[in-house]
Parts: C-alpha cells; structure tokens; sequence
C-alpha cells in the first residue's frame, strides 16, 4: 500500500500537481489519509433511541419543537419548508455535474491561497495531520468567474440556478431564525434584533453556499470526510442528498448518525447563534464519514450576519442572574479568529466565568465551576 501521496503518484501516477491527488482514482487509502480508525460506531448504527428530531415547519407546534430540538440537540431536520423538489434536485445535479469533471478542469477554478471562493478541501484542512476524503466548492456571492473557468461554453445556467437557490435559502432562514429566536424568550421582537432590518426580514444577512463532495473510499473506517468541527454561523442549511454520512456529537451518547429523509434540510446551530442565545442553544459539534460503495453530495448554506455588524448575547436573556456568556464580536473577526484557533475560537471571546462569579447550567459549552 502506498504509505505518502509522493508514493501513491509513483505508484499510480494519481498526483496532479504537487498537492492535489484525485481521490476519485485512488484504489488503496494512502497514508497521508489514514486518520485513526473510527471505532466509536455511530450509536444511529446500534440500539439507541435518541435520533435527531424531524419537523414539520406547517406544524402549529413547529416553534415549541424547534426550541426543544435547539436546547438539546443544536440541530434537527425539516420537512415541509417550502423549498421545490426541483430546486433540491437540480442543485445537487449541478454539484455531481461539478465534481464531475476532469480534476485538471475543477483546479482551473481553485481557491486562491487568501481566497475563500472556489475548489479546493475545505478550510479547516489545515487544523488536521491527515487529509480529508472529500472535495469542496465554496461560494461566496456570485459563482460567475469561476463557473467560467469550468465550463466556458455553458456557465450561465450554473449561475442562475445558484442565485435562486440562495435566493430560497436565504427567505428560509430568516424564517428560522424568527422560529429560532421566539422559542428562546417570550417576546424576542425586531426591537431586540435591530439588524433585521424594518420589515424583520435579516435583508443584509450574509451568505456562504459549500458544496461538498465525498468520493467513495475502499477503507473507510480509516478516512474522514469532514473531521469534527462547529460551524461559523448563525444557522446552516444542509441538503444531504439521499446518502447518509452527516454525524452529530451528542453530549452523553457519542457520534449519531443523521439519517437522510426524502426532501428533509438539516438545519444546525451555528457559533453564532450560540453566542446569540448566551449559551443556551449548543453549536452542535458535526462530521462528515464516507463509504465504500456510493459517493455523497451534500449542499451547505452557511448563514450569518451582515458582516460588520455585533453579535453578543440577546439582552433580552441577560439580568443579574444571566450575565453575557461572550463579548460582542463580529462575523469577519469572528472568521478570522477561527481561522486561526479554530477550535479554541468560541473560548478565546468568552467572558470569564469566574469574574462572572457563576457557571450557566444552560450553556452546554462551559466548564463548571465548584
Ligand atoms: C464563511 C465560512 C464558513 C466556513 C469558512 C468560510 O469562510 C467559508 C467556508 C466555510 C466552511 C465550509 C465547510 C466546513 C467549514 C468548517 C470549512 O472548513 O469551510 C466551514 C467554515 C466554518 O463554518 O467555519
Ligand atoms: O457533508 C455533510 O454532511 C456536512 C457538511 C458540513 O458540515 C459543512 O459543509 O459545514
Ligand atoms: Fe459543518
């Protein structure tokens, strides 16, 4: 088996320049993507009864279960969000048709080096020892110079499709948020979430679209799609196709697989919103696994602020009992802090606890004191 990616090309002449190698080719996993072998088997895959709640957003009831599925799990998927089949399926054509092409045509349309638009691993690559099994294609406003690069005679279409697609999303996850935020406090109003915007309908919000895609792996217990990791945003939306893969981390059961449901999104808690609900919703931890036999498409909306302006906790949830979690900070310094600490990220703009002089119960990610 070939132990370095400088062995897989001699071996195989897979490398296509010095740092790229087309998984799509590779019979045997390299060494440089062996990760430890996952042998903390998703409890989806055995007898737990705990899954991750599906809810129907026409349910009167919607707001209630969102709340509850926010407070404990940090994630849920819905059904009935008013989003077309037909968009969820010509979206993720477009992503197959993407990744689809030759490697030497998708790196035409690479990631700079500074950049954050274009093909590439994804950006947290750089936190891990081995390589992902995964490709990406990040989005960050229009898709034009790059969609140009991949297929010169017929952009168009990849470009329209993209703008209604975020067009949708966007309408949905303003939506959410309101679902989101009514279930944290009774009350939560425009007035206590002045970046709404007048009508309340987060207008300016920000917008990253992530299409992933994992090749099928002949050693998948030893490859990772996506490594854990919290995502950077207030809420994301994701379209899993029909392959399962995405795990979420529950705290006291370990990895759960969530299950793909016909025309289901999955929708998760940013650090964002973590911060936004003083702690109260965890920014659910989530990875990606892949396997033997079928490759997955998944469509990630990554949803945030407009970029300059602050988040901290909702007044509304601060009093002498409740003191601020987290100082105010916004989305351009909040990315730019995790791309350099990554992990330790949401810690670094903590307050301090101990000057607070308490622990919230309700906040999943603190350390409790005494
Ligand atoms: C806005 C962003 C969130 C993101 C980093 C980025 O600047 C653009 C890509 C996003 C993404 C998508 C895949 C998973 C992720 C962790 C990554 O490496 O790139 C997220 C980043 C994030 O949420 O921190
Ligand atoms: O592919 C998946 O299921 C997860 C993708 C993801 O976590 C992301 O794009 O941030
Ligand atoms: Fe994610």
């Amino acid at each position: 088996m070939p132990s370095r990616i400088s062995d897989a090309v001699r071996d195989h002449s897979l490398l296509v320049d010095h740092k790229h190698l087309d998984l799509n080719l590779v019979n045997e996993l390299p060494d440089s993507h062996a990760w430890t072998p996952l042998n903390d088997n998703p409890s989806g895959d055995s007898c737990t009864r705990e899954s991750v709640p599906i809810i129907d957003l026409n349910d009167p009831n919607a707001q209630n279960l969102i709340g509850h599925a926010c407070k404990t799990w940090g994630v849920f998927q819905v059904t009935k969000h008013g989003i077309p089949i037909n968009l969820l399926n010509d979206i993720e054509s477009a992503g197959m048709s993407l990744f689809s092409l030759p490697i030497q045509q998708k790196l035409k349309a690479a990631r700079s080096p500074e950049g954050v638009s274009g093909y590439g691993v994804a950006r947290i690559s750089s936190f891990f020892p081995k390589r992902m099994w995964s490709e990406g294609f990040t989005i960050v406003g229009s898709p034009l110079e790059h969609a140009r690069q991949l297929w010169p005679q017929d952009y168009t279409k990849f470009c329209d499709l993209i703008e209604e697609y975020e067009k949708e999303m966007k309408k949905l996850a303003g939506k959410l948020m309101w679902l989101m935020l009514g279930s944290l406090s009774l009350g939560i109003t425009k007035e206590d979430v002045k970046w709404a915007g007048p009508k309340g309908d987060f207008k300016g919000a920000g917008a990253v679209l992530q299409l992933n895609y994992y090749p099928t792996c002949s050693d998948p217990n030893r490859a990772m799609g996506l490594p854990a990791h919290t995502d950077s945003t207030l809420l994301t939306i994701l379209q899993q196709s029909n392959i399962s893969g995405l795990q979420v981390l529950r705290e006291g059961i370990g990895w759960v697989t969530v299950p793909p449901v016909h025309g289901a999104l999955v929708v998760n808690v940013g650090d964002l919103l973590h911060i936004l609900s003083n702690g109260s919703y965890p920014n659910v931890t989530h990875r990606a696994v892949v396997n033997r036999t079928q490759h997955r498409l998944s469509i990630a909306f990554l949803y945030g602020p407009p970029s300059s302006v602050q988040i901290s906790p909702l007044s509304k949830l601060v009093d002498h009992g409740h003191l601020p979690l987290y100082r105010p900070v916004t989305w351009s310094e909040y990315l730019g802090t995790k791309a350099k600490l990554f992990n330790k990220a949401l810690s670094s703009i903590r307050l301090c606890d101990s000057l607070n002089g308490f622990s919230n119960e309700n906040d999943h990610n603190s350390v409790k004191i005494g």
